[in-house]
């Protein structure tokens, strides 16, 4: 079945290329992206034209595949309406329950995998190579994991000789989900499910960029038995998102997004002391030291700056290079960096996507001809190809200084800028010189030194020998600008779930008078 629900409406394509060579001649379909409506209220779908048009764009062509409209006031208010009334019963209801409907969820998301990540694709222009095993398949791990969980979520016990206390975890109520456009499928999902498990009600504004996916995961954790009203999905853009966040039958804002935006919502949250978890924005480090597995070393530092064109928020951007090995990096970098196959993302063999906006390939292009003009040196990509869509190959700079603005500032593109060192407490002092705390990376045969480094970074998420896997069952998130709180794991029922203490009197109670 096509995404949807409507017949396919083929197109053709040009199939898979490497870097900088010319189409070839085979010819694909592209299904139909138009999603039945625009919202999804209360266990159905729901139309309002009277909202704005948002039009989704194909990155790898600039060619419109569907429109859908910002919520209206009445749009946002029947999504409010339907999850407070819905989240009473629900938060009532056995916890092991609950949890089997994420678990069925997660199995139909797996049924549906090879759909769901052409619609990703569609949404995002990532690579179906990359959709079809980090993004629907990553949101049916978090709802297994958070599925298995439900039924254990349990408080404490404290003695104090006769008298005791007790706490338990409550959900908080109605939360709020506001999604940015790399992640749409998996960003829906890791909100969803430690929200839904615990007891809450969840109302999702995917980024106005990407809003097709989050559509299909309100539609899947339906058909899974969730009680209508539960999971929400309404678009719009900005302000959309800022009615939701102030709106007082709201307990919680999960944000992934820039910082700006960070500050922005967080701020308006704290007004009213809603709840806040801030998956923000980063530039992280990855330390390359001299008896680091060279090859691996390549593979992290390709994995955290070109998947996903670079769209990844944890990306490891800032490249620290030990100097007496940085010849041998750079020539094995770009050597397979030249490897990568361009060509349109709906084809398996391609491994290489255009940027999901024009507005964000702009935004690199700015950057990369600030770093020329700055003095550094392109070794690879740098520039628009000459193609329809919003295209730019993998880019690496070198000759650079910590102080140029594409050292500092976060780029959100496939460019990486190697830099070079001497020891480590250099290295370190360099790694940590920043706002942004979101992730880390060290490669090392030296275990001591791995968890030395490790400890001293500050980021949220470290990874050494490794980069940028996230398991559901492993915390994720930033620390510094890069955000508060955690997505995954235990950690995120803490966050959707506040104590409440019971203090046992067991007698006779004292009084002064
Ligand atoms: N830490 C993480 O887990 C993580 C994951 C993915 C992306 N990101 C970050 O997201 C950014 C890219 O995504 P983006 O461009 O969509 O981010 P963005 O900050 O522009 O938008 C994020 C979301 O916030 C909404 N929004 C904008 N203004 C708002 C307001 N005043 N009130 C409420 N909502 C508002 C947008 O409509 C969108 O849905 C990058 O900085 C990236 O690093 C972080």
């Amino acid at each position: 079945m096509s995404a949807g629900g409507q017949p396919p409406d083929p197109r053709s394509i040009s199939k898979a290329e490497k870097t900088g060579t010319t189409p070839a001649e085979t010819e694909m379909t592209r299904p139909d992206a138009q999603p039945t409506a625009s919202h999804f209220i209360d266990g159905a779908y729901v139309e309002d034209t009277g909202g704005d048009a948002i039009p989704v764009i194909y990155p790898a062509t600039g060619e419109t595949v569907a429109t859908v409209h910002a919520a209206t006031p009445a749009v946002v208010e029947r999504a409010l309406a339907s999850a407070v009334r819905a989240q009473v019963e629900w938060a009532a209801m056995a916890p092991v329950a609950r949890g089997r409907i994420l678990r069925r969820a997660a199995d139909l998301i797996r049924a549906r995998n090879r759909e769901l990540s052409v619609l990703e694709t569609l949404d995002t222009g990532k690579p179906l190579q990359e959709t079809l095993v980090a993004d629907a398949m990553s949101g049916a791990d978090a709802l297994e994991y958070f599925g298995g969980l439900a039924a254990d979520v349990t408080g404490a016990t404290m003695q104090f000789g006769g008298d005791w206390a007790y706490t338990i975890r409550k959900p908080l109520g109605v939360c709020v989900g506001i999604g940015a456009w790399n992640y749409p499928t998996q960003i829906a999902c890791w909100k969803a499910a430690p929200a839904l498990a615990t007891g809450n009600a969840m109302v999702f504004k995917p980024s106005e960029t990407t809003p097709l996916c989050a559509l299909k995961v309100a539609e899947i954790l339906h058909e899974a038995g969730l009680p209508a009203g539960l999971f929400n999905v309404v678009q719009g853009r900005g302000p959309v998102g800022a009615a939701l966040t102030t709106d007082a039958r709201v307990a919680k804002v999960s944000l992934t997004g820039s910082v700006p935006t960070g500050r922005k919502v967080a701020a308006a949250a704290a007004g009213a002391m809603k709840h806040v978890t801030m998956e923000l924005g980063g530039k992280s480090p990855i330390l390359i030291f001299e008896d680091a597995d060279m090859d691996d070393a390549v593979s992290g530092a390709i994995n955290g700056n070109f998947y996903s064109s670079g769209q990844v928020c944890s990306n490891g951007t800032r490249v620290f290079v030990h100097e007496s090995i940085a010849a041998d990096f750079l020539a094995r970098l770009t050597e397979r960096v030249a490897t990568a196959t361009l060509g349109d993302p709906l084809d398996e063999a391609v491994n290489f996507g255009p940027m999901t906006t024009e507005a964000q390939l702009d935004i690199v292009l700015g950057h990369i001809a600030r770093a020329r003009a700055e003095g550094a040196t392109v070794a690879a990509g740098g520039s628009r190809l000459d193609r329809p869509g919003f295209w730019i190959g993998p880019t690496i700079l070198t000759d650079l200084t910590d102080d140029m603005a594409c050292v500092r500032e976060e780029i959100f593109g496939p460019v990486m800028s190697v830099l070079t060192f001497r020891d480590e407490a250099e290295a370190l002092a360099r790694a940590n010189a920043t706002d942004f705390g979101l992730s880390a990376g060290v490669f090392t045969r030296d275990l001591a030194r791995a968890h030395r480094i490790a400890a001293a970074l500050e980021a949220g998420t470290i990874w050494i020998n490794q980069y940028n896997l996230t398991p559901a069952g492993m915390p994720f998130g930033g620390s510094k600008a890069s955000g508060i709180g955690r997505e995954n794991a235990r950690m995120a029922m803490d966050h959707f779930t506040e104590a409440q203490t019971i203090y046992v009197g067991m007698g006779p109670v004292d009084s002064a008078y």
